[in-house]
């Protein structure tokens, strides 16, 4: 009983941690997972490869309520291997998360797919479809594990459905509510510095005396102006958490979008096809001399996919 999946890490447009509002957007960068079933042995033993002595009680969470509620209880081993760096603002948690969930639905032989009609998926559903198991079940059940596990404030349902649909997907944590999800086309250069920044040690209080800037990005959310909409939430939350806002002043004349992401140290720039003044190579130049890393990449409107990539 083995199985594979695959999720996304993401990007911010807005950090939840001031209103439990949040949106995030899915990058082409993924975590794989691998899960084997012991149907003699309930208990979960998790592995991290890039992260020996990293903490694996989500990973194990995750395989335990899956087989709690879709197998009968099966224990055995997870292990993750991934191109998001942990606790850098980049989602590492929701792409682990929902990685190990499919992956447990695979392992058990389940189907996994969207729900047929449902507009917020990502579309792939055709009328007839049927599944054992749809995206957003997963992804909910991912939330709840990163719940009890401690590592989210809010539950980050924001961060957890761009990782499992792709796309920019807007959403109410405190229900676990997708409010909107759109596709979006951008080229993306991200900078990590080498710190991090664990988003279960983020100062919520400070969060949330930027809560009205937070309202103001939900705004233009809602108005489909994501790149206009993370650039401010960068502004805010990188004054609220503390971070240096040279990096998104030298990104604006030369990108749509800049913004922390989550609660760092990340910082996304984003690159509309459509904008002329955007330059991410030019910008890449001015961001080189920089501590950590720089990495390109692109949006992905896909998702999180169980077995084969398709
Ligand atoms: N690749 C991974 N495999 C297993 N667990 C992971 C992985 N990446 C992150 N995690 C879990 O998520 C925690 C970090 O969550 P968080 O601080 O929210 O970071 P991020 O902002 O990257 O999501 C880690 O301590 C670990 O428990
Ligand atoms: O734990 C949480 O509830 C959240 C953590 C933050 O993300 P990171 O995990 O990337 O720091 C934030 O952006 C998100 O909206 C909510």
């Amino acid at each position: 009983m083995e199985g594979r999946a695959a999720a996304l890490g993401a990007g911010t447009v807005l950090n939840a941690l001031a209103t439990g509002t949040g949106a995030a957007f899915g990058l082409d960068v993924e975590t794989r997972a691998t899960v084997e079933l012991d149907p003699d042995d309930d208990a979960v033993e998790g592995t991290i490869a890039e992260d020996p002595d990293g903490d694996t009680a989500l990973i194990e969470r995750c395989v335990a309520l899956a087989t709690d509620r879709w197998g009968d209880g099966e224990g055995g081993t997870v292990r993750t291997d991934s191109d998001v760096p942990l606790a850098a603002g980049l989602k590492s948690s929701s792409a682990a998360a929902n990685a190990t969930v499919l992956a447990t639905c695979d392992a058990l032989g389940l189907t996994v797919g969207d729900a047929a009609g449902d507009p917020t998926t990502a579309g792939s559903a055709s009328p007839e479809s049927t599944v054992d198991v749809t995206r957003l079940e997963a992804c909910r059940l991912g939330v709840r594990a990163a719940r009890e596990a401690g590592v989210t404030v809010t539950g980050a349902f924001d961060d957890a459905t761009a990782s499992m649909l792709g796309g920019v997907c807007l959403t109410d944590n405190g229900e676990d509510r997708l409010r909107a999800r759109d596709p979006v086309d951008w080229d993306v250069l991200v900078w990590t510095p080498p710190e991090r920044a664990y988003s279960a040690d983020a100062d919520v209080e400070r969060c949330g005396a930027v809560s009205s800037m937070a309202d103001l990005v939900a705004d233009l959310a809602d108005d489909g102006r994501y790149a206009e909409a993370m650039t401010v939430n960068g502004l805010a939350f990188s004054a609220a958490l503390g971070f240096d806002t040279d990096p998104a002043v030298e990104a604006m004349p030369r990108a749509s979008g800049v913004s922390l992401s989550g609660t760092g140290p990340s910082v996304v720039a984003v690159a509309d096809a459509a904008d002329p003044d955007a330059d991410l190579d030019a910008l890449a130049a001015v961001w080189a001399d920089r501590p950590g890393t720089l990495r390109r990449t692109t949006t992905r409107n896909d998702g999180a996919y169980a077995g084969d990539p398709p």
